[in-house]
């Protein structure tokens, strides 16, 4: 296209070189002399609102395009099933979140507690055949409650814990029978199955730890790198994680001096650009059930009669127990004995400060080969920091009424263990006629084993650091089963996820902004030119 360059300055304004454009387009493609100053008249006039007109046409349409594409699509949501399979009971979990968040501190929800009717799955060492009927009530629930086209890409666990762990290494074979028949059922549905396993002590205790603090939210922090020191107080928030099952017990937290000389390896973990150094410890045998038993044992052993006065359970209470079950466990085998007698008469007499003594005796504390250790010569660093205490820990303490942050000392605590060890078995049955007569039998031992416990772990003074919980802000249980999916779908980044430059909501407005501008720019050069080239004429 020919520019007319036979008059005016070498230097153009933008202008300028726009109306040489429109100069030239006016000399070439129509004719000129008379023609020429009409078709400038009308370019001039019209061109200007034809192009201004377009510019608001792409200006709708920009907009219409980022806010179709920015529109809230219904979100996506996946989910995911796990099986607490423990000492007494079994429980399906079924947990939700939104896809777009996986990666990110968006939270993982928990939709369904299922609680499967019967014993804990090592009670079905000799009729494997009844699993698949004892676990269908669940997964027809967890097919009604997941959407038909999620089923597939579901992850089911099913995670074993003490119960289990005791079978095995009674009869391997047992245990192997029965989480093979829990595959083959679980395997049968439309989800994708994933695996039924034991898992250890370690990673009950870690995975409780990291469950409670995802749902506080103490792991999701913002990361705060000016102030690398703020780095050591933040990570020092996490909690601490007591469980108490019935036949194991377990006990997690970062140490203060982690550079502790350590016979136990403690865990490292790397959560959203933290690093963490974690004691935890199980103790197998020691959850509420088999310490039962072991007390009985050993009561048994001392004092080889049979019957058996029993301070931790009420006055007025009887029960009677076979010598069999009670010395058929890998946890008492070591008391067994040869006894005149095949049945044992439990009779309560209610005193907690004799119930406590003899709980005592179940925990060794002359022996230390460490720095600093709990019962059993297991090393064990000094408590530190808040801990969140549930399971059984939470359900005795419930029903005692003691679970408020109110009660700040271990002397409050025993005042009330003392006066609900003495009431009258008759009274208390009467009063909690609703209670399940096995938990309610059993709560002047619980709650006397509970502080026997959180003593030889040197809460003593520290009791009101100890926070019972069961729901965590009002979303999911306390316990191991969140953490192990979490972290076998990697739904917790060892980086904290980069934040996205701009909220969907910052840049809609940026756009809409931008693009105003933009047009103001334009109206606001279009006049000026359009004055300009007026006083040229
Ligand atoms: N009081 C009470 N105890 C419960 C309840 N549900 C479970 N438990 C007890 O809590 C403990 C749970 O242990 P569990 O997880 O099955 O055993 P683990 O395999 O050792 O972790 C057992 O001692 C149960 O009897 C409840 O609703 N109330
Ligand atoms: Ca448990």
């Amino acid at each position: 296209m020919k520019r007319d360059c036979s008059s005016g300055s070498q230097k153009r304004s933008a202008f300028g070189a726009g109306r040489i454009v429109l100069a030239s387009l006016a000399s070439h493609g129509f004719p000129s002399g008379y023609q020429d100053s009409r078709v400038k008249r009308f370019l001039s006039k019209n061109g200007l609102v034809i192009l201004g007109f377009t510019f608001i046409l792409s200006l709708i349409a920009l907009l219409a395009v980022g806010l179709t594409q920015n529109k809230n699509t219904p979100e996506n949501f996946k989910f995911g099933i796990v099986f607490d399979a423990g000492s007494s009971h079994t429980t399906m979990y079924i947990y939700k979140w939104s896809a777009e968040k996986v990666n990110d501190t968006g939270l993982v929800y928990e939709i369904e507690a299922c609680k499967v009717k019967g014993p804990g799955i090592s009670a079905f060492a000799s009729n494997v055949q009844d699993i698949p009927v004892y676990l269908s009530k669940c997964m027809g629930r967890a097919k009604e409650l997941i959407p038909k086209y999620k089923h597939h890409q579901t992850p089911v666990y099913l995670g074993a814990t003490a119960g289990m762990r005791l079978l095995r290494m009674e009869n391997e074979q047992s245990a192997k029978r029965i989480l093979a028949s829990v595959t083959s059922f679980l395997n049968s549905y439309p989800f994708n199955f994933r695996d039924a396993r034991i898992i250890s002590g370690s990673e009950e205790g870690a995975y409780g730890w990291i469950t409670i603090n995802y749902l506080l939210g103490k792991l999701q922090k913002k990361q705060n790198s000016e102030d690398p020191s703020s780095r050591k107080n933040e990570s020092q928030e996490t909690y601490g994680a007591l469980d108490l099952g019935g036949a194991s017990t377990q006990i997690t937290f970062v140490p203060k001096d982690t550079n502790i000389s350590s016979p136990i390896k403690f865990m490292q973990f790397r959560l959203y650009g933290w690093n963490y150094t974690v004691y935890t410890y199980s103790f197998l045998c020691y959850g509420q059930d088999q310490a039962l038993l072991l007390k009985l044992a050993k009561d048994t052993v001392e004092t080889p009669s049979g019957t058996l006065l029993d301070p931790c359970f009420h006055p007025g209470y009887e029960r009677m127990v076979d010598i069999s079950d009670l010395f058929n466990n890998v946890c008492t085998r070591e008391y067994k004995d040869l006894f005149p007698f095949d049945k044992l008469r439990i009779q309560g007499t209610g005193d907690f400060l004799q119930c406590q003594e003899r709980l005592h005796n179940l925990f060794p504390t002359t022996y230390c080969r460490y720095t600093s250790c709990t019962f059993n010569g297991v090393f064990m660093p000094p408590v530190h920091g808040e801990f969140g205490a549930f399971s059984a820990y939470y359900y005795t303490m419930k029903f005692l009424n003691l679970t408020s942050d109110k009660v700040t000392s271990e002397d409050m605590v025993i005042e009330k263990m003392k006066q609900y060890c003495s009431r009258p078995w008759k009274e208390v049955n009467t009063t909690y006629a609703d209670v399940k007569e096995k938990y309610l039998s059993e709560y002047c031992f619980s709650g006397t084993y509970v502080l026997t416990l959180l003593q030889v772990y040197n809460f003593t003074d520290y009791w009101k650091h100890i926070h019972f919980m069961h729901k965590i802000n009002d979303n999911a249980e306390a316990g191991w089963t969140l953490g192990y999916m979490l972290n076998l779908t990697n739904m917790i980044p060892a980086e904290l996820p980069q934040p996205k430059p701009f909220s969907r909501p910052t840049y809609i407005s940026l756009m809409v902004a931008f693009s105003l501008v933009l047009a103001i720019v334009f109206i606001l050069g279009s006049i000026i030119f359009h004055k300009s080239s007026y006083f040229q004429k």
